[in-house]
């Protein structure tokens, strides 16, 4: 029998020993490692790496000249903490959008983005994947065939009429943009939905509130695209509020594409919604499963949000400026209300077939998105891979913005570059001459606007309705200069003007 010690056999003494001695050894190892590995000889190691790898990237790449930075901070001056370039010249926004193919047809993706976009289905906010050129492909078609036939006239007349009727009533001055405003969600709203609704529709003054109120929000950007893990942990108010709003335009759509999947009838497209439901059914019927599962619901409604959240404020912004410019510039108005007058004769309501007889109208509009900047830097880009431009290299993963402003106002493309100019689109004989290459309000290549033959008949079609029916003059009966403000990075409002107007005969 061995003897015990302490009550412990000589083994289990000697285990004991050994294990004390670890202990004690253990501890004092675990004191330096954590002495050696405090947080702060952590967090500036963590920097130290962070700086090398900057370093390493700012040698293996050739970057393009811009401000210093530093990791995960960037530049505080400019409050961007990620790498973002500018494309500010004409040749290097078409060599990157439309050369490179889609070397920068990606998108970032930003909590707020996915938020809208139930994690980037759609178009707008869509990354650049298979699934997002089918969409664009379906909603494009979607879109031409509402523009068939007179539908799109049609409805702008229409609502145009209502509302005039309204507006002959103001006998102060008034803001002109309360009426353009309603006009065009209405013409939306019943593009995509099909209903004549009248002025006074709740669904529609909703949807309008919808829109202002997310626009106010996304115009002063969210913190929690900056810190993304921060909703994990606290949610601010504004962030909640988005959520709310997002949730209550999605819901709204669902239930149209509901009621509409209820209705459908393959022989009756009545209309935007309606033809993306006949997309579908074409899948369904020639068993094209990829491409049935690329439009189920879900994606159905973020292509219907596309739609407000592409083209209604920018349509409206769009027409603010015009009617600046035409209270500003009294001449032309007039000059455009004599093409009108010619071009129709009395009482004959504007259509797209009138186009080429009003080039002088649509010059004017054309020279409006030059001068008034409603997407200035548009939808950011993303780079999918290593790629340049001018020169330069632009990694995989760098924000891209297209400077549609620097452009527009590039003297190198335009004589007498901030003089509202509309003769630079026609020809010597009034016709409408090529478009200006630096003429990029829609953007180009992959990503282009996917609204732009809409809008650009659209707002055609608003401006002579207008300019037929009223003679739009400043209140104060001075001649007005345009002046702007501020409204988000890279838009930019006229100030608002009150005016007063005539009805013309
Ligand atoms: C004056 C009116 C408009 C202007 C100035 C405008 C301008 C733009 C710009 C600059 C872009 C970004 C393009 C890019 O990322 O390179 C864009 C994208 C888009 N626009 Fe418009 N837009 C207008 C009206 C509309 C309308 C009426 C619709 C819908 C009917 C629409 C739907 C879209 C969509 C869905 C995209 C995303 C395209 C994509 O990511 O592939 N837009 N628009």
């Amino acid at each position: 029998m061995e003897v015990r010690k302490n009550g412990l056999y000589k083994d289990e003494q000697a285990v004991t020993v050994v294990s004390m001695a670890m202990k004690r050894s253990g501890m004092e190892l675990l004191d330096v490692v954590k002495e050696f590995f405090s947080l702060q000889t952590v967090a500036v190691g963590f920097f130290i790496g962070l700086l090398t790898y900057q370093l390493y990237n700012k040698l293996k790449y050739k970057s393009p000249p811009g401000p210093w930075s530093l990791p995960l901070i960037g530049n505080y001056k400019r409050k961007c903490p990620s790498k973002a370039v500018f494309l500010n010249s004409l040749d290097v926004v078409i060599e990157a959008m439309v050369k490179k193919k889609s070397d920068f047809a990606d998108r970032p993706r930003t909590k707020s983005g996915d938020m809208f976009s139930d994690g980037g289905k759609g178009i707008a906010f869509s990354p650049y994947s298979a699934t997002w050129k089918f969409q664009k492909k379906v909603a494009g078609k979607a879109l031409r065939y509402y523009m068939l036939g007179s539908r799109l006239e049609d409805m702008v007349n229409d609502v145009c009429g209502k509302i005039f009727e309204r507006m002959s009533q103001e006998k102060e001055p008034f803001y002109v943009n309360e009426y353009t405003g309603k006009i065009v969600i209405h013409v939306l709203f019943n593009m995509c939905f099909g209903q004549k609704c009248d002025l006074d529709s709740k669904d529609v003054a909703r949807i309008l509130k919808l829109d202002e109120e997310i626009v106010e929000r996304f115009n002063s950007g969210f913190i929690e695209d900056l810190i993304p893990g921060i909703t994990y942990v606290y949610k601010t108010m504004k962030w909640r509020e988005l959520e709310d709003l997002a949730d209550e335009l999605l819901t709204f759509i669902r239930k149209e594409v509901q009621k509409h999947k209820d209705t459908f009838e393959e022989s009756n497209i009545r209309d935007y919604t309606d033809s993306i439901l006949m997309a579908r059914a074409e899948a369904e019927t020639q068993e094209r499963v990829e491409d049935v599962a690329m439009l189920t619901d879900v994606y159905i409604v973020q292509i219907i949000a596309d739609i407000f959240l592409g083209g209604l404020e920018t349509t409206m912004m769009t027409l603010d400026w015009f009617m600046a410019f035409m209270v500003a510039f009294p001449e032309y108005q007039e000059q455009c209300q004599a093409e009108i007058d010619q071009a129709l004769g009395k009482g004959k309501s504007p259509s797209a077939s009138d186009r080429n007889n009003l080039c002088f109208t649509e010059a004017c509009m054309m020279e409006t998105m030059r001068k008034g900047s409603v997407a200035a830097i548009g939808i950011p880009h993303y780079t999918i891979c290593d790629s340049s431009v001018g020169g330069f290299d632009i990694p995989k993963g760098t924000m891209v913005f297209n400077n549609y402003w620097a452009l527009h106002n590039d003297s190198n493309f335009w004589k007498d570059v901030d003089k509202f100019d509309p003769y630079r689109y026609l020809t010597k004989d009034g016709k409408m001459d090529m478009k200006p290459e630096s003429w990029l309000p829609f953007s180009a290549g992959r990503r282009v606007c996917l609204g732009e033959p809409v809008a650009r008949t659209e707002l055609l079609l608003i401006a002579a309705n207008m300019l037929q029916n009223f003679n739009f003059k400043t209140s104060s009966g001075v001649k007005h200069k345009v002046t702007t403000k501020f409204n988000a990075p890279g838009n930019e409002l006229p100030e608002p003007h009150k005016v007063i107007i005539e009805k013309r005969n």
